[in-house]
């Protein structure tokens, strides 16, 4: 530009002097622009070491320097001086030259904010199973000692915390004050409380000094002012391990060491002082972190997408804490990290034990979206772990289904046979069904093979291996040779899935309970060709054949001849006939692969059995009625939640409960998981929890 006029100017005043004046500034321009992109390059200097003085000079300045005049370019976007937009183009598109922008640079604030949040992290309570139709989380909820469900202090400091809480909302304070949260008002979340108490703020105003005063008389019954740390100290107070107290004490010899040295004495103590309030503050914000998400667990059964198994939840003696389940349609694995972003809960977790096929596919989603990361476990190695860890634990865990002793027989269903007469070898049970002849022959069914029996027992006696068939979408079907050793030896693609899927097509139920309540009222004989459908009834040719006329010949058989193969059926017959040609063909596999593999328990698990007491009926009466009484399948309360338990129980090392309890008690409050290969087949082979 400055030559252009220089041009215009040297033609309108045809000066020599303006000439060469004019030549040499164009000349210096020249030379300015080609320093400014060649010479870094030569003399190896960064511009940014040459730019930067004058830029920090301009920021030093009043603002109004560094910028040109806005009034001037108002109708202009650009109002930085020319090097000024170097310097950020070179600091975004090189590494090299890359220098933060100044909104991102990372102050010593930020880094410390970062560390806490990591040190309060919560994940480690949890344990995912993602699978191919079903979410199920595990959390744990550690329980101080001698842990009564409502001990009178968790009594006490719970209605402190009320009538703190209620004082609070009646003043209208908002909820930044340190209310402790957690059992204030049952099934309820604080903040709910507070509305309600506030919104009778104004008949109820005269109570809140009555409620302060009640605050009060709390207090002199030895409740702390600060209700947080009353808290931690009412549920986290656990006596040490061994292994704990060891080390704290060899840390406090150390520092007694420094002591009688005196040198270090002042700087230890110093040190010592503002870790342990740095820990304080550290273990209050996992509490607080804690109890956010117990709170908006208990909370949970509102939440469409989502259910809480209240049932299940289970007190464990050994790790001291209660084992809570919740399950979701993976479908609606968007609706539930959305559920988790908008509660605010992905904030305090980093990381989780996760297994099933979902913690591969969806670890990206919620490390992009949450920022929680998957710890994969492998899906059969969680599995087995978990069903160890129940089967041991949990008393009630195991039952199978025994045929009723003496009640009439109702024939309603009889096509849910199988087929012969029931050779009933049930061990102690067998000597309580009085069976004779006709009458015998006509119990064998579905209805009848219907009483409960625990098995605790069986589950308890180390006899291995066993069979474990695992029915969720598809089968899987492992040996078990000891706790936690195990090979998967078989499947099968009709599986829990298929049924779901099927049904999807052929009712309008959406429900899976639902579903397990029609099929319930359902006829198969409509749908099911029977082999009398295709012999008649001539018994001699039957009796060659080795099979009664009123066994299943062909799972939906019967619509082949029919014109019209809907008419005459109702939704709750076909929902019963599938149930039952799935459950057949599961328990055919399975009982062939005990055979092959000289098991006589078979433990069938995974969410298709639940609340679904047709299969499990059937299985028990086909597992007795093909092995002739030799095998038994087994049946688990907890059927579906084995993966996302052993998840937690792998993830945090707990198999070995000594050292991998012994981690939320230490003194610096931190997991330390070990993934070495050689750890984990250790682990394999530990005889911790089985047997
Ligand atoms: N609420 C439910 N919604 C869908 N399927 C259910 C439900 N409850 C039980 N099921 C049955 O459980 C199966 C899933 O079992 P699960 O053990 O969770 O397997 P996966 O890990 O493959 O999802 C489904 O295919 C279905 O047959
Ligand atoms: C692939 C799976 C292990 C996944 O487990 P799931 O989510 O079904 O519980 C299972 O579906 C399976 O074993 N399917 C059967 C494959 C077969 O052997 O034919």
């Amino acid at each position: 530009m400055l030559s252009g006029i220089m041009y215009r100017w040297l033609f309108q005043n045809e000066s020599i002097w303006q000439c060469v004046f004019s030549f040499c500034l164009g000349a210096i321009s020249v030379g300015c622009v080609w320093c400014y992109q060649n010479l870094p390059d030569q003399l190896e200097i960064d511009p940014e070491s040459w730019i930067e003085p004058w830029n920090e000079a301009i920021k030093r300045r009043p603002s109004w320097i560094g910028e040109l005049p806005r009034e001037f370019f108002a109708h202009r976007r650009n109002t930085h001086w020319p090097w000024e937009t170097i310097r950020r183009k070179l600091s975004r598109g090189s590494s090299l030259y890359a220098m933060p922008a100044e909104d991102t640079l990372e102050t010593e604030e930020t880094k410390e904010v970062e560390k806490t949040e990591k040190e309060t992290c919560i994940g480690s309570i949890f344990g995912l199973d993602v699978g191919g139709t079903l979410a199920k989380l595990v959390y744990f909820e550690k329980k101080p000692t001698n842990y009564d469900p409502v001990s009178p202090r968790e009594r006490h400091y719970n209605v402190a915390a009320s009538a703190q809480a209620v004082s609070i909302a009646r003043r209208g304070q908002d909820a930044k004050s340190p209310v402790p949260r957690r059992r204030s008002f049952p099934n309820m979340g604080t903040q709910t409380a507070s509305k309600k108490a506030a919104s009778n703020h104004s008949t109820h105003s005269d109570s809140s000094d009555e409620d302060i005063r009640h605050l009060d008389t709390l207090r002199q019954e030895s409740v702390p002012d600060d209700l947080s740390q009353y808290r931690i100290s009412v549920h986290f107070e656990t006596p040490e391990r061994p292994a704990a107290r060891k080390r704290r004490e060899e840390g406090s010899d150390k520092e007694n060491k420094n002591d009688e040295n005196g040198s270090s004495a002042e700087i230890g103590g110093n040190m010592k002082k503002s870790r342990s309030m740095f820990d304080l503050s550290v273990k209050q914000k996992k509490a607080e972190a804690l109890d956010q998400f117990y709170n908006f667990a208990r909370r949970l059964d509102s939440y469409q997408d989502s259910v809480r198994d209240h049932k299940l939840s289970f007190f464990s003696r050994e790790l001291g804490g209660e084992f809570h389940f919740i399950r979701f349609e993976t479908r609606r694995m968007p609706n539930a990290m959305e559920l988790i972003r908008v509660n605010n809960l992905h904030k305090n977790i980093c990381e989780m034990g996760a297994t099933g096929g979902g913690a591969h596919k969806y670890a990206e989603d919620w490390e992009k979206s949450l920022g929680i990361r998957m710890d994969k476990q492998e899906e059969l190695d969680s599995l087995v772990a978990g069903m160890q860890f129940v089967l041991s634990t949990v008393v009630g865990e195991c039952y199978t289904f025994r045929p009723k002793q003496t009640k009439a027989v109702d024939h309603s269903d009889s096509s849910d046979q199988i087929g012969a007469p029931l050779l009933d070898d049930a061990a102690s049970e067998a000597s309580d069904d009085t069976l004779n002849g006709e009458n015998q022959k006509n119990r064998v069914d579905g209805w009848w093979w219907s009483r409960k029996v625990q098995r605790d027992a069986i589950s308890y006696s180390s006899t291995y291996p066993y069979l474990l068939v695992s029915i969720g979408t598809g089968v899987s079907i492992l040996r078990v040779d000891g706790p936690r050793k195990y090979e998967r030896i078989s499947g099968s693609s009709i599986g829990g899935g298929t049924y779901w899927g099927l049904i999807r097509l052929l009712t309008d139920v959406e429900d899976f309970d639902a579903v397990m309540r029609l099929a319930e009222k359902g006829d198969p004989a409509k749908v099911d060709m029977m082999v009398g459908d295709i012999y008649g009834n001539d018994s001699s040719a039957l009796e060659k054949l080795g099979l009664p006329s009123d066994i299943v010949a062909s799972s939906f058989g019967k619509l082949v001849a029919k014109e019209d193969p809907a008419s005459g059926l109702k939704q709750e017959d076909l929902a019963r006939a599938l149930l039952l040609m799935v459950t057949n063909n599961i328990g055919q596999v399975a009982y062939l692969n005990a055979q092959l593999h000289k098991t006589t328990r078979i433990y069938f698990v995974g969410n298709f059995l639940r609340s679904n007491m047709i299969s499990q009926r059937r299985l028990s009466y086909a597992i007795n009625y093909w092995s002739k009484g030799k095998m038994e399948a087994l049946f688990l309360e907890h059927e579906g939640y084995f993966g996302a338990l052993g998840a937690f129980l792998v993830s945090q090392n707990v198999p070995n409960v000594e050292e991998g309890l012994g981690e939320w008690n230490d003194d610096d409050g931190k997991r330390k998981p070990d993934h070495s290969r050689e750890r984990r087949q250790t682990m394999r082979h530990l005889q911790t929890f089985g047997g």
